[in-house]
């Protein structure tokens, strides 16, 4: 189910009472209202009178879930309904869903890929794979003592539950890879990916900055950046952004986390030059990308890509893998046919596809090998920084795994700098070297994750921490391994 661009939301949840012919429109307006404020959607008097697009990914989400509840249904089906929220919100939601289980008797068939979360709410937890249910039972007894290898594998691969991070700060090595058998979708040929010993490139970022006189500037540097948007009806502007600063290091990964409509994405499009900022700037190599015109843009654009969260929106689906990943250098105008041809076979064997994936079509693919074609059309025009907005949210926890192990590897081969955009701080864990913590469009914590996760300085920080679903079954994880 989507939302319809071109009807205010609040008009989109009323329409459910309506058409069941539950309330006139007047009063189904002021459900709707209500509807919005119990999914945790602030302001939602303003908010229902906003279109989908004026609203934050988590936002619309929570819309989503105001119309499948509205009506007070007997079953809800909720397919991975709070995939792409915070968790402090992620939690709200779902306590909603079960006062409301408990209070109507609505029985909740909770799809998801989160055992974290599947332990902390369902009753029965059914696990599936290939079609088949390879277990079934209570959380004490699926998950405290599975019987399955494929229930242990994907317990092991769950971000949420595991408790530290898979590997050291510092290194550059690749993570280990304990999931990629139970996958089944022969998404990652691991053994394939080439490790280019003896390539320029392959320095470490603690090479470079050991090399005496020649402190780089940062690849990527935002100063006092702001975004302001106008709100509906009264005049006012909601300022989306706020005096945020951070830099992120040649080969290194800065991730940027917070609630739902905390100004992630946002800052991302500022980032990347796709909206204006009201104030403040963005620099590339020390070079200012917000004030470029023409074609030093053009050459500041090709050195910033993006990976998008969902592999199944952002590709065409009339064009092949080869056409795909090659677009960018059409569009930049590099090459011929022949070399464009010759670098798409090159793209595939780096983000470890089959030869085979260049004549297929998105559709053809699993959901983990469209995120490697996003990758690899990313890397296509050799950025320096590629902006990654919730690059394995969509994805299911093994092959969310083996895209956050490619992606390290990418790294560590290409000395390219990664702002990762997460609201998921078990996977920011495991991917980021430094943090910035968002909330209402200010920074409110700053530093090397290992700091940020072990002291948190900031009680919404804490709160963010705390909030991570699926502390209950660490515990029992834990004592499992014994
Ligand atoms: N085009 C727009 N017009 C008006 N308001 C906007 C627009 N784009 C974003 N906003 C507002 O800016 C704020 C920040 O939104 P943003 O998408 O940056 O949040 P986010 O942190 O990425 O959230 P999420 O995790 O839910 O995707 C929200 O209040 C949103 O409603």
């Amino acid at each position: 189910m989507s939302l319809n661009p071109v009807k205010r939301v609040g008009e989109q949840v009323a329409e459910v009472l309506v058409v069941h012919g539950l309330a006139d429109r007047r009063a189904a307006a002021l459900e709707a209202v209500e509807a919005l404020r119990r999914t945790g959607l602030p302001e939602p008097e303003v908010r229902a009178r906003q279109y989908p697009h004026e609203l934050s990914g988590g936002m619309r989400q929570r819309v989503l879930i105001a119309i499948a509840l509205v009506a007070k249904p007997r079953l809800l089906v909720a397919d991975e309904p709070t995939s792409a929220l915070d968790v402090t919100v992620q939690r709200r939601i779902l306590d909603h869903l079960d006062d409301l289980t408990a209070a109507t008797g609505t029985g909740v068939l909770l799809i998801t890929h989160d055992l974290g979360v599947a332990a902390d709410r369902a009753d029965r937890i059914v696990v599936m794979a290939q079609g088949r249910v390879v277990e079934a039972g209570t959380p004490d007894e699926v998950l405290g003592a599975p019987r399955e290898a494929y229930t242990r594998a994907l317990l092991a691969a769950a971000p949420s539950l595991r408790s530290a991070r898979r590997t050291p700060p510092d290194r550059r090595g690749t993570p280990p890879r304990e999931v990629a058998e139970v996958d089944g979708t022969a998404d990652a040929p691991a053994q394939r990916r080439g490790h280019r010993a003896g390539d320029a490139a392959s320095a470490t970022p603690t090479d470079l900055a050991a090399r005496p006189g020649a402190p780089a500037p940062p690849a990527l540097e935002a100063r006092g950046l702001a975004k302001d948007f106008p709100l509906p009806g009264r005049g006012g502007v909601l300022r989306a952004v706020d005096d945020v600063s951070f830099a992120v290091p040649r080969g290194r990964t800065l991730a940027l986390v917070g609630e739902s409509g905390s100004g992630k994405s946002t800052t991302a499009r500022l980032v990347l030059r796709l909206a204006e900022p009201t104030a403040g700037t963005v620099h590339v190599d020390g070079a200012d990308v917000t004030r470029a015109r023409g074609a030093a843009l053009r050459a500041l654009r090709r050195r910033l890509q993006v990976v998008q969260q969902n592999p199944y929106a952002s590709l065409d689906p009339r064009w092949s893998v080869g056409r795909i990943v090659t677009e960018p250098l059409r569009a930049f105008g590099v090459g011929d046919r022949r070399s464009r041809a010759t670098r798409a076979a090159e793209l595939l064997d780096l983000v470890a596809l089959p030869p085979s994936a260049l004549h297929r079509r998105p559709a053809e693919l699993s959901g983990g090998q469209r995120q490697r074609v996003a990758i690899a059309r990313a890397l296509s025009v050799r950025p320096d920084i590629v902006v990654l907005d919730e690059p394995v949210s969509a994805l299911d926890v093994s092959v969310q795994a083996q895209i956050l192990d490619l992606l390290a590897e990418l790294q560590r081969d290409l000395d390219v700098s990664y702002l990762f955009i997460s609201h998921d701080l078990a996977v920011v864990r495991q991917v980021a070297h430094d943090v910035v913590v968002l909330r209402h469009g200010r920074v409110v914590e700053h530093g090397a994750v290992e700091h940020v996760f072990v002291q948190p300085e900031h009680p919404y920080t804490a709160e963010l921490l705390a909030a991570i679903p699926g502390s209950a079954v660490r515990g029992r994880a834990r004592g499992g391994e014994r």
